[in-house]
């Protein structure tokens, strides 16, 4: 099942995408949650809940997607953890190694950006980068989970463009601020349940495209920590709650490392596209 989040004059909203259409939260019945958060809260009852949504979805009036206002796939998630350098051509190129505990930073809420939403080359920076990257999103309750849980605990995946201005992530050795500019996280078009998709999303090709030039394009088999492997590994440190986000990192070929390097620009198109997902298109202005 795939879900979509957007706006409404009373607030976010939530529905199910089907095909190019969506039906909308309020057409789903009576026990459809108030939101995705709640959705993701009812670990208890979701399968029957899931059930019943998509019975509902069969038959009930649809909107056309490019009629709402999308939202970020998680509109306003509690954390948002990232791994850096987790595939081993991104490593390389950037003259990097990888060890045997993933980079992890955080990303806030207040930078994230919906499918079609048009991505901000900042006043300050011109040194604006994308990475494609697997959006993993927390089903369930995650603390001491093993390797051979964790899959469990995830309710779906998304694509992301993890947008990152190079120049104030290299300020310092956190690379907080680079990460975090408002408007740079693309994060669409829709969350994927994992029913529809391979075992933590191995074997699946991750592209990104500027322009309609593949710019990276690789298997998310390389990663260096899987999802299973990362789940576990961070709820050994922290409480993975519903609705939590976990980006997996970026694959080779990102604008930094080219000669001459690549930087987003007004008037750009980027395209993160996850076989079996789907393609996050986000348009670049000033
Ligand atoms: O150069 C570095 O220190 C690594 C850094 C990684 C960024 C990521 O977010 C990632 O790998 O997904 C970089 O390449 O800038």
């Amino acid at each position: 099942m795939r879900f979509v989040s957007y706006n409404t004059p009373t607030g976010p909203s939530w529905g199910i995408l089907v095909g190019e259409s969506v039906v909308e939260q309020q057409n789903l019945g009576a026990n459809a949650p108030a939101s995705l958060q709640e959705l993701f809260d009812s670990t208890d009852n979701r399968e029957t809940l899931l059930a019943d949504l998509a019975s509902q979805a069969a038959n009930s009036p649809t909107v056309a997607v490019d009629q709402l206002s999308l939202l970020p796939c998680v509109p306003k998630p509690g954390k948002v953890i990232c791994l850096g350098v987790n595939y081993i051509d991104h490593a390389n190129e950037g003259g990097n190694t990888i060890g045997d505990y993933p980079a992890v930073f955080l990303r806030c809420s207040s930078s994230l950006l919906a499918h079609k939403a048009p991505l901000q080359v900042p006043k300050i920076s011109d040194k604006l980068d994308y990475e494609a990257e697997l959006a993993v999103v927390i089903g369930s309750r995650a603390r001491f989970v093993s390797e051979s849980e964790a899959l469990n605990c995830v309710f779906g995946y998304a694509c992301f463009n993890d947008a990152t201005l190079r120049d104030y992530q290299r300020k310092t050795a956190q690379w907080t601020v680079g990460k975090n500019f408002d408007n740079t996280g693309g994060f669409g078009p829709c969350l994927v349940t994992t029913d529809e998709l391979p075992e933590g999303c191995v074997g699946l090709r991750i592209q990104s495209r500027l322009n309609g030039t593949v710019m990276q394009d690789a298997d998310t088999a390389n990663m260096a920590f899987g999802v299973a492997r990362t789940i576990a590994l961070l709820s050994e440190a922290m409480t993975l709650e519903p609705g939590d986000v976990i980006l997996m990192g970026t694959p080779g070929g990102v604008g930094y490392a080219r000669t001459p390097s690549v930087w987003m620009k007004a008037g750009d198109t980027i395209e993160v596209e996850i076989e079996g997902i789907g393609t996050l298109i986000n348009e670049v202005c000033a």
